[in-house]
């Protein structure tokens, strides 16, 4: 297939839904992502945001839908096959390790994505060439000078940022953001902020956050989500002035 049949996106997600148990938290949404773009995702809490994030990393199945990448269909491909193909994610909650520096988490992250248990002749080279990896990670992400660092002595905003480049050192196409934002005060929002707006050039990113200034100021484009089922999809401008939106979301802010 190519591009055109899925209307220029990199990742085209149709008609996802995840039920669990009698709950439909994620109902019949559908979300595409296109290189040079943040898609952000807003809801209320419980809306289903991580859950549909979830779904397109491949950490739970769908119930029903298709996810399509560059037109390959991967709605049941497993999450290490679709980090391979290209998706990267961050969590939440903070995933590094505190002990180990920065270059080393970020060189685990690399080996990760590329390993191939069978081949242990090469594990010189790959070492080699991780490391690379890792650098060039953590030089897109802000944190060039930051490698010598015990990862758990930065502050919370820098360790954010080398979960961005834990993602960036799987080679992704595709960044989905779970609230890269939370807990960042106002001078590592401005960072993270500038660093997103850096990476959408080469990336096709799907943004889940809270912090409504800052998704109105980074989003190309913004779905909002309420009770698991999306009630609008448009630029910012239009979200912001969609009466449905003020009065389920917006409206209680
Ligand atoms: N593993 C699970 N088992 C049962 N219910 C779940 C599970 N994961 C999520 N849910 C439910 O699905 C709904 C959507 O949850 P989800 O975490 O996707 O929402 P969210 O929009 O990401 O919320 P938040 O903004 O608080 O992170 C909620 O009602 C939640 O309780």
């Amino acid at each position: 297939m190519t591009i055109d049949a899925t209307g220029g996106a990199l990742l085209q997600a149709s008609g996802l839904t995840r039920r669990f148990g009698g709950l439909k938290a994620v109902n019949n949404v559908s979300v595409d992502l296109h290189a040079g773009e943040v898609h952000a995702v807003i809801g209320t809490n419980g809306a289903g945001k991580s859950t549909l994030i979830n779904m397109l990393s491949g950490e739970i199945a769908v119930s029903s839908g298709t996810i399509l990448l560059k037109g390959t269909d991967i709605t049941h491909l497993s999450q290490p096959k679709r980090a391979r193909w290209g998706i990267g994610r961050s969590y939440q909650r903070t995933t590094i390790f505190p002990t180990f520096t920065v270059l080393e988490n970020c060189r685990l992250a690399a080996q990760a994505a590329y390993q191939r248990s069978w081949a242990i002749w090469e594990s010189a080279g790959r070492c080699e060439q991780s490391t690379a990896v890792a650098r060039r990670a953590l030089d897109d992400a802000g944190l060039g000078d930051a490698g010598h660092l015990p990862a758990g002595s930065m502050s919370h905003g820098k360790k954010r940022q080398l979960e961005i480049a834990m993602c960036l050192a799987t080679a992704p196409q595709v960044l989905l953001l779970d609230e890269p934002l939370a807990g960042m005060g106002a001078e590592e929002t401005e960072r993270m902020l500038a660093l997103l707006q850096n990476l959408k050039r080469s990336h096709a990113i799907l943004l889940v956050e809270h912090d409504m200034d800052a998704v109105f100021r980074v989003a190309d484009r913004i779905t909002v989500m309420v009770n698991g089922e999306v009630i609008a999809s448009d630029v910012p401008s239009a979200i912001r002035s969609n009466p449905d939106v003020q009065v389920a979301y917006l409206g209680e802010h």
